[in-house]
């Protein structure tokens, strides 16, 4: 039997617009990006695709892109779960700087490092900070374990747990499955799933709000390595947008 996954990252966010570096940090939608949500769900529909159930973070921005699509496709009746273990990465001491900013600052092989490379982290987060989510009443459960920056290996090691207990046994009951999160948590799911080595994932960006549809076998593995998102020329354009952000 196979299973049917559809990963969405969420729409463009005020501070995607604005160029900021945001990990845990609670942005809405843009007009873009809420278009961009209704779009993808236009996409499931028009592919035939049907979610049975979702899984987001518990960041505005991903559960507001999974209302809009869900409503777009008609099945906004759907089962809802949400965790934190979906978030984007914590962006630690980055979190509000303005990306083209650091870039200047830091230069080309450190700016890289802290946004793609697998296990440097950015410098932590101190907990006085406007953009410390430390004392969010959402994280309350991770006490003083809630992160204040995060790599991410960080990412993959929180996020697995999720994945082989909540989301594997949705897809295991023959559920058809979305997913919808983040930049940085999505990467780390599809590095999982198509087994992308620690170096290769740094090359990897994911577009937002575009459905990337994985048919995994009995194993969870992918049975076309990579996925297939629903508007490959899109798809392709915002990809290049992404690994672009913070140059002119
Ligand atoms: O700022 C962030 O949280 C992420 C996603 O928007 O950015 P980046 O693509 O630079 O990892």
């Amino acid at each position: 039997m196979s299973h049917t996954l559809i990963l969405l990252r969420h729409g463009q966010s005020e501070w995607n617009e604005k160029n900021l570096f945001t990990g845990w940090y609670d942005v809405s939608l843009t007009e873009q990006g809420r278009a961009e949500a209704s779009r993808g769900g236009q996409l499931l529909a028009e592919a035939g695709y049907k979610p049975e159930v979702l899984h987001t973070s518990l960041l505005t921005r991903a559960i507001v892109t999974a209302n809009l699509a869900l409503e777009a496709a008609g099945r906004s009746w759907i089962p809802v779960n949400r965790d934190w273990r979906l978030n984007e990465r914590h962006y630690g001491a980055l979190q509000g700087k303005d990306k083209a900013q650091t870039l200047a600052e830091f230069g080309e092989e450190q700016f890289m490092e802290w946004r793609r490379s697998y296990d440097t982290p950015p410098p932590v987060l101190d907990d006085s900070s406007e953009f410390s989510q430390i004392n969010d009443e959402r994280y309350a459960a991770l006490g003083d374990s809630a992160p204040r920056t995060e790599c991410l290996k960080d990412v993959l090691e929180r996020m697995l747990p999720y994945w082989e207990e909540n989301i594997k046994a949705d897809l295991s009951a023959g559920k058809t499955v979305m997913v919808t999160a983040h930049g940085n948590s999505l990467r780390a799911l599809v590095k999982h799933l198509d087994g992308i080595s620690d170096e290769d994932i740094a090359n990897l960006n994911i577009p937002t709000g575009i459905p990337l549809v994985y048919e995994l076998d009995d194993n969870f593995q992918p049975i076309t390595k990579g996925g297939t998102y629903l508007d490959p020329a899109a798809a392709a354009d915002a990809i290049k947008a992404v690994a672009n952000q913070g140059r002119k």
